[in-house]
């Protein structure tokens, strides 16, 4: 039996009202002339009625033609055959909303290819995911540096000096490790309370990241002792870095309301000659060896891994 007019006719409503119903946009699109054929309601009341205009002077802001970013290209084959479903996730440039977009090119009534597409709004989701995705960065963070100075913690600097000491070798050039301790650092704490120690901590910090390189990994990797290794950088350059750290940290004043302190540290350092290798472990007991003899002979002083 053939459907007569009126059942096409009720069949067709149906459909629209299905359509129109749809939390969602649904449109259609000729494929070469970009004209929209349909847009359902939801569409209708965001974005507008088409009244024989193109989907992008309809659906996005600023175009001049085709949108960059249209999905015709992906929906054909080299044949000019449909190629099926394609999911992708874009912004709307009219209302900066994210969506999910399932387009398909399909032969129309009159056997022209169209793009028919269905978007959902995802801007929740993709707010969800941002901001996880800066929880999870923060937290990395965080697991990474030395929540008094900010400075790397020792976990990270294991990891960077790895890193470091791996291209070094691999470009064979220099690396160099000072390793410095705050002298009598106790006593600050014992005699002027933990806060102005912290502060001395954190002077201290401040000073040495003025003084190093961008590429240079410094640390605190345990209490008052700090590490800072540096790459493409030889013995005697280190040398002259830890003499003006070391002058630094003395002639540096450390107040609070009552008092004036100043804290000088004690250095030990080793290097890795360009070409050749070793641990970062070796390089540390190098350096802590070389900071030992510093404290062992008076303090404030430098000294150099033979
Ligand atoms: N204020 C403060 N003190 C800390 C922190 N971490 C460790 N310390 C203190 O640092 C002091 C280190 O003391 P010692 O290891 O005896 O070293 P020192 O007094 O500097 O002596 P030398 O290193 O031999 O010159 C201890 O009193 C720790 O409590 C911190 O985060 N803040």
């Amino acid at each position: 039996m053939k459907p007569n007019d009126k059942d096409l006719n009720t069949s067709h409503q149906a459909v629209t009202t299905i359509l129109d119903s749809l939390d969602a946009l649904v449109y259609v699109a000729d494929m070469e002339t970009h004209e929209l054929l349909f847009i359902n309601e939801y569409g209708r009341k965001k974005w507008g009625d088409p009244a024989g205009r193109k989907c992008w002077q309809v659906l996005q802001t600023d175009q001049t033609g085709p949108c960059s970013f249209c999905t015709n290209p992906i929906l054909l084959d080299k044949q000019g055959k449909p190629t099926g479903v394609q999911i992708t996730e874009m912004q709307n440039t009219k209302n900066n909303q994210w969506y999910q977009c399932r387009d398909q090119a399909v032969p129309w009534l009159d056997g022209r290819l169209v793009r028919i597409e269905v978007a959902t709004n995802i801007t929740d989701r993709k707010q969800m995911e941002e901001d996880l995705r800066r929880a999870h960065l923060k937290a990395e963070q965080l697991a990474d540096t030395d929540s008094l100075t900010g400075l790397n913690n020792r976990r990270a600097f294991f990891n960077l000096g790895k890193q470091l000491l791996h291209q070094a070798e691999r470009n064979q050039t220099p690396v160099a490790l000072i390793m410095f301790d705050l002298d009598y650092f106790k006593q600050i704490n014992d005699q002027h309370g933990h806060a102005l120690g912290d502060l001395t901590l954190v002077n201290i910090a401040r000073i040495a990241e003025d003084k190093i390189r961008s590429s240079d990994v410094l640390a605190r990797i345990g209490g008052e002792e700090f590490a800072l290794l540096m790459p493409q950088t030889t013995l005697e350059q280190s040398l002259i870095l830890a003499e003006r750290l070391s002058n630094a940290f003395a002639e540096n004043k450390v107040t609070n309301q009552t008092v004036e302190i100043s804290c000088t540290a004690s250095f030990g350092i080793s290097a890795l000659e360009a070409a050749t290798t070793k641990s970062l472990d070796a390089l540390i007991a190098e350096a802590d060896k070389a900071l030992y003899l510093a404290k062992n002979s008076g303090r404030n002083q430098i000294k150099v891994h033979e």
